[in-house]
């Protein structure tokens, strides 16, 4: 295993700087660039470039497709990536990744659908020994295979690899039934399809070489992740409420550590800086108030470090 920099000349020198690759197109990319860019990496990507190096810390961003990143921190090609779990479990290189962080976004199903009426296809079970339209072979096959109770070399289930637009299989006539993402279900449904089965949950993660040749780089990059992710999840609360009912109110409330209480220039208050969870955020107003809290003002959090 080794990780690499580019060789050829006309490409931009990475020897000295960590690797790190986001999806180039596609269903992350949008989420990947917003990510790249609330976390402070700043660089400039010249047209139909797919490295780009930051103008602000030793990283050179390598743009490739989401379904080869993992295959590429696996091999130590690319130290650090962000990509889906279903790709890492469908390119078998969980053992050979760490798992730095969930991302919480591309979050979607693999389901296996198939026709919504007219084929009496109500589990997967139901597609035992029949043909089966796929990008992710390795996957489907498991399922497939045990399904059917056997090794993948045995099952009597057709498995066959599309590259996309595999909604379109059954409607054509190739598949009997298929596997692939689903998020909303809009475009299962629109080719009139339905979900018989789910074999995975997905969302985005950021990877790391086993062996990584910057870790300290890595962590830095962790570590501001979780910040803004942190940032994302809470706002901060800020009342005012008298000393006798703090109590009841830092159990309504109680932080991600412990709220910040400070002492008011009126004889018997406290002001009170708590981090709220924001799906919580209407809920736990509503009990602060009833505890006696009043002048409650909500902050939006730009950024955080635990
Ligand atoms: N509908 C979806 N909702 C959320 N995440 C998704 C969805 N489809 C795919 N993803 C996530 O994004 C990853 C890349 O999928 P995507 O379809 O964007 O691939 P692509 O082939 O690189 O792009 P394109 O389909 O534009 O060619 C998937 O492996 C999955 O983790
Ligand atoms: O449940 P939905 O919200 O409709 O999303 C599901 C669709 O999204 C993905 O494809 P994408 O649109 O990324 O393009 P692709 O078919 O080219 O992979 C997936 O392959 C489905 O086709």
């Amino acid at each position: 295993m080794s990780s690499s920099s580019f060789v050829n000349s006309s490409l931009p020198d990475t020897s000295d700087r960590m690797l790190f690759a986001v999806p180039k197109k596609g269903r992350l990319y949008d989420q990947c660039l917003s990510l790249l860019s609330n976390i402070g990496i700043e660089f400039n990507r010249k047209p139909r470039h797919d490295i780009a190096l930051a103008t602000n810390m030793p990283i050179a961003l390598v743009f490739l497709p989401a379904a080869d990143i993992a295959a590429y921190v696996a091999n130590g090609n690319i130290d650090l990536g962000i990509t889906g779990l279903d790709i890492i479990r469908e390119s078998q290189t969980e053992n050979d990744v760490a798992e730095l962080m969930r991302l919480g976004f591309g979050k979607c199903k693999l389901q296996v659908q198939a026709p919504a009426v007219n084929t009496g296809v109500a589990s997967a079970g139901d597609l035992v020994g029949k043909r089966i339209v796929t990008s992710f072979i390795n996957l489907t096959k498991e399922k497939f295979a045990e399904l059917e109770g056997v090794s993948v070399d045995r099952m009597s289930t057709q498995v066959r690899f599309v590259s996309g637009s595999v909604e379109a299989a059954c409607g054509l006539g190739l598949a009997d039934g298929i596997v692939d993402l689903v998020e909303s279900g809009d475009t299962m449904r629109a080719a009139g399809l339905h979900a018989v089965d789910t074999i995975l949950e997905t969302e985005s993660v950021l990877i790391t070489n086993k062996h990584p040749r910057f870790p300290k780089l890595a962590g830095v990059i962790k570590q501001r992740v979780e910040g803004l992710l942190t940032a994302r999840k809470y706002v901060l609360c800020q009342y005012n409420i008298a000393r006798e009912n703090l109590e009841a109110a830092c159990r309504v409330a109680p932080g991600r550590q412990a709220p910040t209480v400070t002492t008011l220039e009126q004889d018997g208050w406290v002001a009170v800086s708590v981090m709220v969870e924001k799906k919580m955020l209407n809920d736990t107003m509503d009990k602060l108030q009833e505890a006696g809290a009043i002048d409650l003002l909500v902050l939006q959090i730009a950024n955080a470090r635990a």
